[in-house]
C-alpha cells in the first residue's frame, strides 16, 4: 500500500481518536499537555510498526521540561522512600519465592495513594486513557480498557533485567508495555539500554534516552535491561483488555500445528513460531544470554543459583523436545525460512 493511501485510510478512525480524546479529557480533567503529545505522537505508523515487528519507537513525546518534571516525580519518590525493591518470581516445587533484583527500586500508583500525592504528574498520566484510546483505533484486534503505571529508579552500579516476558496470555489482559525514558544526560557508557528479542529476527538495543517512548507486545517481546552504570529513570504503563476479551484469542491447538514430518520445513516453521513454542524457541536460541542475565540483575544467593538451575534444566528439556526441529530453528534465525509472527 501506497504512503499516500495508508494516510487516507486512516483519517477516519484518527478524527474519531482525535474526539473521544477530547472526550476523556474533559472528563478526567488531567493535564492537558499530557494528552495531546498522546494523540500527536500516536500515529498510524507507529501503531502499524507495534503490530508487524512487535514494538515502536517514538521520540520527543511530551517535551523536556515536562520530561524534566516527571524525572523529579521518580527521582522524588525514590529519595523520600516510597519505593520498594523490585524482585524476580521464582516458582519451584508449586511455590513461589521472590529474587531480589540489585539497584532496583519501584512503585506502583495504582496501589499507594501516599505516592499518587507525591508524584501529581505521573498520576495525571495514568489517569489519562488517550494512549490505550489511540492504539485500540489503529489496531483494532486491541480492545485496551485498563492500565496501570509503574515508576522505576535504577541507582546504577551495574543494576539492570533479566529477559523476561512482561505477561503470559494465560495470565492476564496485558497486551502493550509502554515504557517512557526520563534520562537526559544518557551516554553510551551509562549502559542500561532496553534489548528486545523479537525472535527469529536479531535482538536490538534502545538507548534510554530522555523523553522517548518504546511500546512492544507484553506476551510475544522477550526483553531485557542492560547493567546501568549510572543511575537511570522510566516509568511504565501497561495496556491491558479484559480477561475474557483477551481469552478469546487463544491461539489454535498445538497438536493441530505440529508437522507430520520435520522435513516439511514450512509447516515446521509456522509451528516454531506458534507464540506457546517460539517462547520455548527463543528461550534455546537464547540460552547463554539468558542465563547471563539472570546472574547479572541478581546478587550471588542460594535462591539465584535455583533459578539458574531451573533455567538450565528447562534449556536442557526444551532442547531435546524440539531436537529434530532444531535445523529449522537454525534457518529461521538466518532468515532462510519465514513464517508468520502475530504479535498482538
Ligand atoms: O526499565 C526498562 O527499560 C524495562 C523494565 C522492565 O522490563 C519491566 O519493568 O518489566
Ligand atoms: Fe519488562
Amino acid at each position: 500500500m501506497s504512503a499516500s493511501l495508508f494516510a487516507a485510510s486512516w483519517q477516519r478512525p484518527r478524527a474519531a481518536a482525535r474526539l473521544l480524546a477530547q472526550h476523556l479529557r474533559g472528563l478526567a480533567n488531567v493535564a492537558p499537555d499530557v494528552t495531546t503529545a498522546f494523540e500527536r505522537v500516536i500515529t498510524p505508523e507507529v501503531a502499524e510498526h507495534l503490530g508487524e515487528k512487535g514494538y515502536a519507537v517514538v521520540d520527543g513525546v511530551f517535551g523536556a521540561d515536562v520530561a524534566r518534571r516527571l524525572r523529579a516525580e521518580v527521582v522524588g519518590l525514590y529519595r523520600a522512600g516510597h519505593m520498594h525493591k523490585n524482585c524476580t518470581h521464582l516458582v519451584k516445587d508449586n511455590a513461589t519465592s521472590l529474587v531480589e533484583k540489585s539497584h532496583i527500586h519501584e512503585a506502583e500508583l495504582t496501589l499507594d495513594s501516599g505516592v499518587q500525592a507525591a508524584a501529581p504528574l505521573c498520576s495525571a498520566l495514568n489517569a489519562d486513557r488517550t494512549l490505550a484510546t489511540m492504539l485500540s483505533l489503529f489496531l483494532p484486534q486491541l480492545t485496551l480498557d485498563s492500565q496501570a503505571i509503574k515508576l522505576q529508579y535504577n541507582e546504577g552500579g551495574g543494576g539492570c533485567f533479566p529477559i523476561h516476558y512482561d505477561s503470559d496470555e494465560q495470565l492476564d489482559g496485558r497486551r502493550v508495555t509502554a515504557i517512557f525514558y526520563l534520562n537526559p544526560d544518557w551516554k553510551e557508557a551509562d549502559g542500561g539500554q532496553l534489548r528486545l528479542y523479537p525472535f527469529p529476527a536479531a535482538p536490538l538495543d534502545i538507548a534510554p534516552r530522555e523523553d522517548r517512548l518504546v511500546l512492544f507486545a507484553s506476551t510475544r517481546m522477550a526483553h531485557r535491561v542492560l547493567p546501568a552504570t549510572a543511575p537511570r529513570c522510566c516509568f511504565t504503563i501497561w495496556l491491558s483488555q479484559s480477561r475474557r476479551r483477551a481469552f478469546v484469542r487463544q491461539a489454535p491447538s498445538l497438536a493441530a500445528l505440529e508437522p507430520a514430518s520435520p522435513d516439511d520445513v514450512a509447516a515446521a516453521a509456522r509451528f516454531l513460531m506458534h507464540p506457546a513454542v517460539r517462547q520455548h524457541v527463543s528461550k534455546l536460541a537464547y540460552a547463554e544470554e539468558w542465563a547471563r542475565s539472570l546472574e547479572e540483575s541478581h546478587g550471588d544467593s542460594g535462591s539465584r543459583a535455583a533459578m539458574l538451575e531451573q533455567h538450565h534444566k528447562e534449556v536442557d528439556i526444551i532442547r531435546r523436545s524440539l531436537a529434530k526441529y532444531l535445523p529449522v530453528v537454525e534457518q529461521l534465525t538466518k532468515g532462510q525460512v519465514a513464517a508468520p509472527m502475530q504479535w498482538l
